[in-house]
């Protein structure tokens, strides 16, 4: 690609020519046909705006807070694993990119870095994601040093009881890099035999019975916050409101999981009307574009994730590359809030967005 990247998917062609190809599959792949992973993009191109002219927008605040945390913008860094497949100062480079755009990390339980490292490498207000394994204690143990080290809250997967069919990983026999957070507690030298490697570390560590009523157990563990990530219904988001977490996040985990889910933005508003403002709703799936970020605010989301942009940045220009692809999808964000005569984040509502379903209504 010639000249400087002047877009988020820019940055992934960049990626891709720095990448070896296994590693590049891993972070762009999704599961199975990959139906879901072109739709979480493509459904956010029939969202159309409908912008109000002849506001004063001299001055735009994009500021919000999560957890009584203020960032500057509502854009946060989703769990993604093993960073350094992507650059070898993994997720310590991840770490100061968010401190350096004031914004909040969310460590991956997978991380290629340790919580240790992380933690002293930065300022960010960091978030950890857990998986919760067979063997309770291990589970407890990392969330007990993410506590130590001053993580502010546990992200708990829910989407991810077994690990999802990705094929391009099957085709590279991808093997578990080092996850050094799980060194001394779970070995991640497991028999693939001959196929994914991560599936075959999943298969073994993690505890496929996990249900709603290990939230209590969670609990008993930890004093932080916790948020529940991979809701997409609103019977599910019903449920952890029920039991009491602190906050939802709509995600179909970037399209890696159960391909036939719903783009997340097309059920971000069922989820948001189930939650009835009881906890904050985050999401994430497909955010390439300031735009994008509009949209899921208009449609009731407190804050985005980003996942695959960041790595993008991360395996082209390391720590500097993440800091300039929060930067594009700031300014974009901004940009759009101009346009759409929205100069606080207050200001977005259900009446700037026009979704597919509204179009349907509106034929009817
Ligand atoms: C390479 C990669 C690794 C991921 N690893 C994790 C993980 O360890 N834990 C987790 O909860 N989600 C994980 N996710 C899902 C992300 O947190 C997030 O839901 C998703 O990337 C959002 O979609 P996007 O990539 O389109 O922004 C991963 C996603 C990718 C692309
Ligand atoms: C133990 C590896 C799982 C990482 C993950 O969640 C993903 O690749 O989506």
């Amino acid at each position: 690609m010639a000249g400087e990247p002047v877009n988020v998917n820019e940055f992934e062609e960049l990626a891709r020519e720095a990448l070896p190809k296994m590693n590049y599959d891993y972070f762009r792949g999704g599961a199975e046909d990959q139906h879901t992973l072109r739709e979480n993009v493509a459904a956010f191109q029939r969202i159309t705006f409908r912008p109000r002219v002849l506001v004063d927008v001299s001055s735009i605040d994009m500021s919000t807070s999560i957890l009584g945390y203020k960032i500057p913008a509502p854009i946060v860094i989703a769990p993604t694993g093993m960073h350094e497949l992507a650059h070898p100062q993994g997720e310590v480079a991840t770490a100061r990119a968010a401190a350096a755009s004031n914004t909040i990390m969310v460590l991956s339980f997978s991380s290629s870095r340790t919580i240790e490292e992380v933690a002293s490498s930065s300022q960010a207000v960091r978030f950890y994601q857990l998986y919760v394994s067979k063997r309770r204690d291990i589970a407890a143990a990392l969330v007990q040093r993410a506590e130590r080290n001053g993580f502010k809250a546990i992200v708990l997967t829910a989407d991810t009881q077994r690990l999802g069919r990705r094929e391009l990983d099957i085709k590279n026999k991808m093997a578990v890099p080092p996850l050094r957070n799980l060194e001394g507690l779970i070995s991640t030298d497991v028999d693939s035999a001959g196929g994914s490697g991560i599936e075959a570390f999943v298969a073994q560590f993690k505890d496929s019975s996990l249900n709603w009523k290990d939230i209590e157990w969670l609990r008993s563990v930890t004093n932080l916050p916790i948020l529940i990530k991979g809701v997409l219904t609103a019977e599910d988001a019903r449920k952890a409101v029920e039991v009491g977490v602190e906050g939802v996040i709509v995600s179909n985990h970037g399209a890696r999981q159960l391909d036939y889910s719903p783009a997340t933005i097309t059920v971000l508003e069922e989820v948001v009307q189930a939650v009835k403002g009881k906890v904050p709703v985050i999401f994430d799936g497909g955010i390439r574009r300031g735009t994008d970020v509009f949209k899921a605010l208009a449609l009731g989301a407190k804050a985005v994730m980003v996942g695959r942009p960041v790595i993008y940045g991360l395996a082209t220009r390391g720590e500097a590359g993440v800091v300039r692809v929060m930067q594009m999808l700031k300014d974009e964000l901004e940009l759009t809030m101009a346009l759409a005569g929205c100069p606080t984040l207050k200001d977005i509502t259900r009446r700037h967005v026009t979704t597919e379903s509204d179009r349907l209504r509106s034929s009817l």
